[in-house]
């Protein structure tokens, strides 16, 4: 079997801040309240855009009744759908990171709190969607990062086995559910996160794609099969 590599999408493999952000922007104005800064992005994306706008509106005072929140949320969509790729772009050595790990027979799937649909979409538009074995979003399952069963069959859908299996990501959600999923997990510094990632506890700690295979292989996951 495979060994299983599971990515977080925003923050970990794709710088995507600026364009959450300009569409985080849109609702904000569009709702009379001061727009956010990309700093402020960074501490609030993570467990999707429902929880993107609720931080946002909260920061500002203001809490959203569900109905509110859900035409909202519907409004995001719609303008991230339209601005999705705008200024998002993978971060550096992505590429050649998943050349190496396809070349050595892992098997790649994206694990995110995006909608699939979204995820689906932003990576076909950046040319990686084909890279991965599965794309698995915040509706795939009705499951979400930190529950540890967003990874768990995100792996189970490549075919993989959890016990053979790295997750690589950028906040807290990612730690906590490779933790409690019993993955090892890889963190990134460059990502979006409220509180450092060596905070986090994770296993290990890379400050760029380059530094991604070793750090596995250090991990003790390898490509042989057992
Ligand atoms: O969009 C979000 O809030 C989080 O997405 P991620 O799980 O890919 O980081
Ligand atoms: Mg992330």
């Amino acid at each position: 079997m495979r060994p299983t590599i599971v990515f977080d999408l925003d923050g970990t493999l794709v710088d995507s801040a600026p364009d959450l952000a300009a569409t985080l922007n849109h609702i904000l104005t569009t709702e009379g309240l001061p727009a956010a800064s990309e700093t402020e992005v960074h501490r609030m994306v993570g467990r999707g855009a429902r929880t993107l706008i609720t931080r946002a509106f909260a920061a500002n005072g203001r809490t959203l009744a569900p109905e509110r929140l859900e035409a909202l949320f519907d409004a995001f969509l719609a303008h991230y759908e339209a601005n999705i790729d705008g200024a998002t772009r993978p971060f550096d050595g992505v590429t050649a990171a998943l050349d190496r790990f396809e070349a050595e027979g892992w098997a790649l799937a994206v694990c995110t709190n995006k909608t699939e649909r979204l995820a689906r979409l932003l990576l076909g538009k950046l040319g990686m969607a084909d890279r991965f074995a599965t794309i698995v979003g915040q509706e795939t399952f009705g499951i979400t990062k930190p529950d540890p069963q967003h990874i768990l069959k995100t792996i189970e859908a490549v075919g993989g086995d959890p016990a053979r299996a790295v997750m690589v990501g950028d906040s807290v959600n990612d730690i906590d559910a490779a933790k409690a999923a019993g993955v090892p997990v890889v963190a990134v510094t460059f990502g979006y996160t409220d509180r450092p990632v060596t905070e986090l506890g994770p296993d290990v700690i890379i400050d760029h794609f380059d530094a991604l295979w070793d750090a596995v292989q250090g991990l003790g996951v390898t490509s042989e099969t057992a």
